[in-house]
């Protein structure tokens, strides 16, 4: 069994009966999905908010049943990938462009885990491009920003287009690697007229699990 596919089957073991459940998106968060689409089908009474068109259009085909996220008033757990995590449980998402909403859904969450392989680990956050969600309007303007900073800025493409995210916008991807402070980085980065959100998700997973050569690892935030 891949890695993906541990860390997404035993995180479906934490979904209990009755809970309001955010489903992040991915190719780890396949398997989850795959797993609680066997589940539901067993007869398990849950209801799931998306993070994506992808990920709706997946719960969808599994026949999981989602509700609207404003019907609700908050989510027992959410269930997510990372593209990086530090020792400290904080974690660089977006890598598929589902920041956004992962955040917001991730802020409404009573509890966060998050399903990586090995590989994701990091000892300081930055090896992985940081996706900066911006509005298109002005987007020029910040991009100047970032370069002023060193950052190497690239507006993200998917083909020879501007990747657009599914609420609009675009996303420009920052190098910061060897990030010191990700708070600081954190704070300025929401300071900055334009930036509707970054990949930076700080304090917000209770849980990791680690898919390993030798079997998951479960490791909690200190
Ligand atoms: O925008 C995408 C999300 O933040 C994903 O959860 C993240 O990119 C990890 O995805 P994957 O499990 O495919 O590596």
């Amino acid at each position: 069994m891949n890695e993906k596919q541990m860390a997404g089957e035993k995180a479906a073991e934490f979904i209990e009966d009755g809970m309001i459940l955010g489903l992040g998106t991915g190719s780890t968060v396949y398997y989850m999905l795959q797993e609680l689409g066997k589940r539901v089908q067993g007869g398990l009474n849950i209801h799931g908010v998306s993070t994506s068109k992808a990920t709706t259009n997946l719960a969808k085909s599994l026949n999981i049943p989602l509700c609207s996220i404003n019907d609700i008033d908050g989510i027992d757990l959410t269930i997510d990938g990372a593209d990086e995590v530090d020792g400290e449980l904080n974690g660089i998402k977006g890598g598929g462009g589902a920041l956004l909403y992962e955040k917001v859904v991730a802020s409404m969450s009573s509890k966060v885990i998050w399903i990586v392989d090995s590989a994701k680990r990091v000892d300081s956050l930055g090896r992985f491009p940081l996706p900066v969600e911006v509005l298109p309007f002005g987007s020029r303007y910040l991009f100047r920003i970032f370069e002023k900073e060193g950052l190497q800025p690239a507006f993200r493409k998917k083909g020879e287009a501007l990747f657009i995210t599914d609420s609009g916008h675009t996303i420009i991807d920052l190098k910061v690697p060897r990030m010191e402070d990700p708070q600081k980085t954190a704070s300025w980065l929401d300071g900055l007229t334009g930036v509707i959100e970054h990949g930076l998700f700080l304090n917000m997973a209770d849980l990791l699990i680690v898919g390993e050569p030798e079997g998951p690892t479960v490791v909690h935030r200190k």
